[in-house]
């Protein structure tokens, strides 16, 4: 008749609640003394093993003076820990470079592991959201290890079984703050690790002046300047169309003349041929004579725009069948189309047949012209779509400072940000943050942080009247990148 009887319920029922109306005693299973002490012994004993076996160098500092204290009295421990201490301070003066390589970054990410964080890790995950405290546990992402470099802390990361990269891409406010940096760039390591960038210093702060002119003829990649990292800033033109955008004032001129400067010796053995386009009679005008072709009133710059698809129309058909890509020669140099402002031909020209005609040539030259040696070198103000609807033609893309934070996946495309790409955190004090910027290139979807170098117009009057006068090293011939 009752399917349960009264009780089978309670029987079910646990409480230790002392408010709770019912109090059930659950059933307690004594456990012999000897086992908890083994299980103890041997969760100290793994910890051990484990302290040796990830960190031998600071076990081993420790370790030894101990024993040598324990032995033969502390104060030999103490002589050990000073002669090793003076030993270390001399090494970093004799030679700074090799101390650092070898031991000064490995303390110093020693430091940084069990200071900052170690430290800070559960706190950090729990409340940013990357944690998960479940019944009284908590599941947390694991902190693998943590290396130095000269800028920044590289903390390796495996994630939680089922978290994205978004999960942290998302949330790199509250790391960055959570761990006391100014900011914070995710990179995927390998499936399910993440690679934490945290500057500790901003090696970018101070500018960085022109590069010397390079003494060989290449067509790039091009040295512009110097990476986050501290090696040089590259940027390959030849092959691919780069776009840059940021703000006036955001450095755009310094990027423009760091591939001019570095294509010079190009330019003069022939391999290069440079055709600008400055509609804002302002950037570019000043370096006129280092041009193959100049324009800047705007029926001029589509004229010279639809030259360049000639040019690119003409090479596509001789080579068609016969190669597949561009090789500069003096016959056939490399083109390089550079655009100041590029809104001034495109958005806001108000001739509707030439804004058409420009519209036209710089989408068939972006489509068609890189394996043919025509490439295209962008700069604009304002980079939504209606100003410039081509702007996914360009593989590579480079962000100076912009005003607003959805510019820049407009510029670097989506997720570029959440990334850590912050260009429009970047300083808008000229000293501080002009020519600093974040490039996207087509072979890698990392935004990368660098500065370009700063061309001033007495570098440019310089490279004119060293362009004039031949006086710029003769380029070898062969070198050719
Ligand atoms: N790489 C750099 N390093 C340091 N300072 C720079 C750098 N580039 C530019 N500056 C400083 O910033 C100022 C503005 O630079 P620039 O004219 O190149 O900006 P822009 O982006 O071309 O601006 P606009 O769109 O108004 O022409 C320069 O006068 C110079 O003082």
């Amino acid at each position: 008749m009752f399917k349960k009887l009264p009780g089978d319920e309670a029987q079910q029922l646990v409480s230790t609640t002392p408010d709770t109306a019912v109090v059930f005693r659950p059933a307690v299973v004594r456990t012999p003394a000897f086992i908890t002490i083994v299980i103890f012994a041997w969760r100290v004993l793994s910890a051990l093993v484990r302290l040796v076996w990830r960190h031998p160098i600071a076990s081993t500092a420790t370790a030894v003076p101990c024993a040598l204290g324990w032995l033969y009295g502390w104060q030999w421990g103490v002589v050990l820990v000073a002669l090793v201490l003076v030993g270390l301070t001399a090494w970093r003066f004799v030679d700074r470079a090799s101390f650092l390589r070898l031991a000064g970054w490995r303390l110093l990410a020693w430091w940084r592991l069990v200071w900052v964080y170690r430290r800070h890790w559960q706190p950090v995950m729990i409340i940013s959201g990357l944690g998960r405290h479940v019944r009284g546990r908590d599941y947390l992402p694991r902190l693998v290890g943590v290396s130095c470099t000269s800028w920044a802390d590289l903390v390796t990361v495996r994630m939680l079984t089922g978290q994205a990269v978004t999960d942290w891409s998302d949330r790199i406010e509250h790391l960055a703050h959570g761990f006391g940096a100014t900011s914070c760039r995710v990179t995927v390591s390998r499936p399910g690790r993440l690679l934490l960038a945290f500057p500790r210093r901003d090696p970018l702060a101070v500018p960085l002046p022109a590069l010397p002119i390079p003494a060989a003829a290449s067509v790039g990649p091009v040295e512009i300047g110097k990476r986050e990292d501290g090696t040089p800033w590259w940027l390959k033109v030849h092959g691919t169309h780069v776009l840059v955008a940021g703000a006036t004032g955001a450095g755009k001129g310094s990027i423009i003349w760091s591939t001019i400067r570095g294509l010079l010796p190009a330019v003069r053995a022939g391999l290069v041929q440079i055709w600008a386009l400055d509609p804002k009679l302002m950037e570019l005008s000043f370096g006129r004579n280092l041009f193959d072709r100049y324009a800047a009133d705007p029926a001029a710059c589509a004229e010279l725009l639809e030259a360049a698809v000639k040019v690119m129309q003409e090479r596509a058909g001789r080579f068609a069948g016969v190669q597949r890509n561009h090789i500069p020669t003096v016959d056939d140099p490399f083109v390089l189309v550079v655009v100041d402002e590029v809104a001034f031909l495109t958005a806001y020209q108000s001739d509707k047949g030439l804004k058409l005609r420009i519209s036209a040539a710089l989408a068939t030259l972006t489509t068609q012209g890189r394996a043919v040696g025509v490439g295209v070198l962008a700069a604009l103000q304002d980079p939504r779509k209606d100003v410039l609807s081509i702007r996914n033609l360009f593989p590579d893309k480079i962000a100076l400072r912009l005003d607003e934070s959805e510019q820049v996946d407009m510029v670097l495309g989506d997720g570029a940000r959440d990334r850590g790409a912050l260009a429009d955190l970047i300083s808008p004090d000229p000293e501080l943050g002009a020519g600093i910027a974040y490039a996207r290139l087509e072979t890698s979807p990392e935004p990368m942080r660098a500065r370009a170098g700063y061309v001033s117009d007495a570098d440019i009057r310089a490279m004119v009247a060293a362009f004039a006068a031949d006086t710029v090293p003769l380029p070898q011939t062969g070198e050719v990148a």
